[in-house]
């Protein structure tokens, strides 16, 4: 994908029989999404995601009003339960002190850390959601994290691929099946989690999403997958690019006791632009989320049809040659100026642009800072010896995760 740019900054590629159009530059996906907004907010139909969703969530809903009463009770939400305050970063920092002793389980052995990190993403938003987080033990919470992961790697591959040309396989057997069933049982333990906090419900304790459907009679987070896995596989394939290069600034600022906050991030400017870096380079949703203009348009004097799919080609956009001191290797000096101040570069983009902005923007941010500050802080990450380096490129499917791969961890304490 990063390779379309050679052809200028809006390539034209050809889904079928359909033309789709690639916006490579950071100056054009601002001149479509942000000045022109009002005619790329939509979204293609996925017949496997309506199929599996029937039709309800946020990422792949047709703009609309459903689509905007959604977000909007979704943000509302969100913000009134701490997303981007205080409440929000006490929630991440309290699962910081369980990840911590979970990492340290296997002290000094190689093991894959996936598992647990997935377990702390999503526990955040299930404490959001339900009020609790899971154990990271906890069989059924593990098989949920597992199906939620496969799923998102079997719709964006052939498997999904063949369903959107031949949507009638809905009637046959075949491994589409699967992607169906997975996403049942997720619903079922949504539906599930719900009922048990329907039933033992607080009146006094206003900390969980669960409970404002019960007061408020909604439906959005008991029906919605996509909400829920959007805080997962997102933020740990982040995650898992973490590298130790932080540690001596976090020391010497907090010491080894003091607990991050997200106002460290001004005196952790190192630690800081490597978090950025981290987000940089892993690039989790290279292609971004494809959108649909909604009405026909014009894009640097081009007429584009309604109904035509648009690509924000954020691969190219956060390694583009123009833009960044060093776009092809992994380096934090990127996001620092001549003094070691931190600065964030106008193509720094993961999140997109316009009205369909990531909506976890601020949590996402929340979570990277805080998991990666605190890790650094508290343990000493290697590579079990004469083990090959695992591909960087990842899975790639709608978003890129790490393949399998293992690392030791030595606790870090104040005698070292
Ligand atoms: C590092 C973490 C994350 C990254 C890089 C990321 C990136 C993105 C991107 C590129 C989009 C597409 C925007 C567009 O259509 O132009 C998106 C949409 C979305 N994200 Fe995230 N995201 C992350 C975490 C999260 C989290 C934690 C949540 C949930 C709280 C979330 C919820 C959503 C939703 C609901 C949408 C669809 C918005 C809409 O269509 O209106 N994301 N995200």
């Amino acid at each position: 994908m990063g390779g379309l740019s050679q052809y200028g900054e809006m390539t034209t590629v050809y889904l079928g029989r359909k033309p789709a159009i690639i916006l490579n530059t950071i100056e054009l996906a601002k001149t479509a999404l942000v000045l022109n907004a009002s005619s790329f907010p939509g979204r293609p139909p996925i017949p496997i995601l309506i199929w599996v969703t029937e039709g309800y969530g946020i990422v792949m809903a047709t703009f609309g009003h459903s689509w905007r009463q959604q977000r909007r009770f979704a943000l509302h939400t969100l913000r009134n339960f701490g997303l981007g305050k205080k409440s929000m970063e006490e929630r991440v920092t309290e699962e910081c002190s369980y990840l911590v002793p979970e990492m340290l389980k296997l002290e000094g052995k190689p093991f894959d850390p996936q598992h647990a990190i997935q377990n702390a993403v999503s526990n955040i938003i299930c404490s959001i959601m339900f009020g609790d987080r899971f154990d990271y033990d906890n069989k059924s919470f593990k098989y949920l994290l597992e199906i939620v992961k496969e799923n998102i790697i079997q719709s964006g591959s052939l498997v999904g691929q063949v369903f959107d040309l031949l949507p009638i396989i809905n009637h046959f057997p075949g491994p589409h099946q699967k992607i169906y069933q997975n996403a049942e049982d997720l619903k079922a333990f949504i539906r599930e989690a719900v009922k048990m906090h329907r039933e033992n419900l607080d009146p006094d304790c206003q900390h969980s999403v669960a409970q404002t459907v019960n007061y408020g009679g909604t439906w959005l987070f008991t029906e919605n997958p996509l909400l829920h896995d959007a805080g997962t596989d997102d933020i740990k394939s982040g995650l898992l690019f973490i590298t130790e290069r932080c540690h001596e600034e976090i020391v010497r600022v907090l010491g080894y006791d003091r607990l991050p906050n997200m106002d460290d991030r001004d005196k952790l400017p190192y630690t800081n632009a490597t978090v950025h870096e981290i987000q940089r380079c892993a690039n989790i949703v290279p292609s971004g989320v494809f959108h649909e203009t909604t009405q026909p348009t014009k894009l640097r004097g081009y007429d584009i049809p309604k109904g035509t799919v648009i690509f924000t080609n954020l691969t190219a956009i956060l390694t583009d040659k123009e833009h960044w001191k060093y776009p092809d290797t992994f380096n934090p000096e990127n996001f620092l100026d001549d003094n070691g101040h931190f600065f964030k570069p106008e193509s720094f983009l993961p999140f997109s642009l316009g009205p369909r902005v990531c909506l976890g923007e601020t949590l996402a941010k929340t979570e990277l800072f805080l998991f990666v500050t605190f890790l650094l802080q508290r343990i000493h990450f290697s590579w079990p010896p004469g083990v090959k380096w695992p591909d960087m490129n990842g899975i790639v499917s709608v978003v890129r995760s790490p393949e399998p791969f293992n690392i030791i961890c030595h606790s870090r304490g104040s005698t070292e």
